[in-house]
């Protein structure tokens, strides 16, 4: 077996959470393969070029309201005492709809999204007349434009819709169906290989012999990675066997990025920092975090990114939203990489670690109308509270300088799940 890289506690000084994670992402850059998806199967993807609109929308001026068009001038002094009588010259139905006219003394019924009728320039509800079909009693004088949308007061064609870059959810894809778009212009999803590493894991599920223990990393990092847009190309478990380790490393699939789980640390059998280690290519970094101060980042020969991440279940998932999924993002062209998070009240106060970033598991709640976060588990941070996991909403940052949360304090938190 190859020597340790040795780390011991207090030797290595500890590098910031951001110088490490800017050393991650100058080592990454978006994959730039662009694919052309239908709007069905656009939710999640990553728009690649920014898309304007073909249409003007609406398209054509129309009614807001189930009612009659009207000129308003004609029942400018309508009120319920005096109703103004109007003729009804035309039903318009929202649908292929013929030019309609209206002259003085006329209206035309109208339902909400037919095309208004040339000459009227309002609206008047049917709960404001006396829904007549053929002569119609006005009793209620509307205000000029009342209940018009207008051809292009949401977009003209040409305007820009969507910016390269942004995630598609549905409000982007309903924006760019309504803009007369019929596909768009994505980025390639990245293939990420999961391996967990340790020769105590067992399949979820199989009977546990002493010292083994259900492996919920894979799981864990395969869910992140799909939530992160990404495909998962391979999950395997392999044992704490730097042969067995070397040979995936040299016969695998290709993919566009690999994360380990476990195994880089200082132990004997910390079989990704043995291995890793032996390329050169792979840096071993103290990060002033907690949980997740040991990490793993290189690259593979070939050039395949590598993320080595500590294999306590808390640690994995701090570390991948901290370190991995900024760089899955950026491979997969995301503008934005850096989830939004919010300042809230602490429900009650905790302690933690000076000079380390402190990443919090959180269960949110509301007091007096105000958001609150508290530990999700008593164990608080502990980085092997897998359990723990089911009762947090995200996880509170707490900086580096700040060694008590006093209750009542506001503390950041990004929500994750
Ligand atoms: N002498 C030192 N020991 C340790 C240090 C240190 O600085 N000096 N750091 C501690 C910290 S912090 C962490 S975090 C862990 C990281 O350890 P490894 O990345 O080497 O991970 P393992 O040793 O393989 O496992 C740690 C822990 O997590 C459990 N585990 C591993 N894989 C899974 C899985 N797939 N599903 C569920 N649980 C898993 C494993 O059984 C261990 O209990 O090192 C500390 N030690
Ligand atoms: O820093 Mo370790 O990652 O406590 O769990
Ligand atoms: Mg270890």
């Amino acid at each position: 077996m190859s020597t340790i890289p040795a780390a011991p506690d207090g030797v290595e000084p500890l590098v910031p959470v951001q110088e490490h994670l800017e050393g991650i992402l100058s080592g990454i850059a978006p994959l730039g393969r662009v694919e052309h998806v239908r709007l069905a199967d656009a939710a999640g993807r990553t728009l690649a070029t920014s898309v304007d609109a073909l249409v003007d929308l609406p398209s054509f001026d129309n009614s807001a309201m189930d009612g009659y068009a009207v000129r308003q001038a004609d029942v400018a002094a309508a009120s319920t005492d005096h109703p103004v009588v109007l003729t009804v010259v035309a039903d318009l139905a929202a649908g292929p709809a013929a030019e309609v006219a209206i002259g003085p003394g006329e209206a035309a019924r109208i339902m909400t999204g037919a095309p208004i009728p040339s000459g009227a320039d309002a609206v008047v509800p049917v709960e404001r007349t006396d829904a007549g079909t053929t002569r119609v009693a006005i009793r209620q004088a509307p205000r000029p434009s009342q209940h018009l949308r207008r051809r292009g007061e949401d977009l003209h064609a040409g305007d820009r819709v969507l910016t390269a870059g942004m995630e598609l959810g549905a409000g982007r894809i309903a924006a760019a169906a309504a803009a007369g778009l019929a596909e768009l212009p994505v980025t390639a999803v990245p293939q990420v290989a999961v391996v967990a590493t340790g020769s105590e894991l067992v399949e979820p599920g199989a009977p546990l012999g002493r010292g083994l223990i259900h492996d919920s990393n894979s799981l864990l990092l395969a869910s992140l990675v799909a939530e992160a847009g990404c495909a998962v190309s391979e999950v395997l478990r392999l044992p704490d066997d730097p042969r067995r380790l070397r040979e995936w490393i040299g016969g695998r699939a290709p993919c566009d990025a690999i994360v380990f789980a476990g195994g880089v640390s200082v132990g004997a059998h910390d079989v990704v920092r043995h291995v890793l280690a032996e390329f050169g290519t792979v840096a071993f970094a103290r990060v002033a975090m907690q949980p997740g101060k040991p990490q793993a980042f290189g690259t593979l020969p070939g050039g395949t990114p590598v993320f080595g991440l500590p294999g306590n279940p808390v640690s994995v998932a701090v570390s991948f939203e901290a370190f991995v999924r900024p760089a899955l993002l950026t491979m997969l062209g995301r503008a934005q990489v850096r989830r939004p998070s919010w300042h809230v009240v602490a429900e009650v106060g905790w302690c933690s670690p000076a000079g380390r970033r402190q990443y919090m598991p959180i269960a949110l709640g509301s007091r007096d109308g105000r958001t609150t976060a508290r530990p999700a588990t008593a164990g608080g941070a502990g980085s092997h509270l897998a359990g723990g996991l089911a009762a947090a909403d995200g996880f509170a940052i707490v900086p580096e300088h700040v060694e008590v949360v006093a209750a009542g304090d506001l503390v950041e938190v990004a929500i994750l799940w």
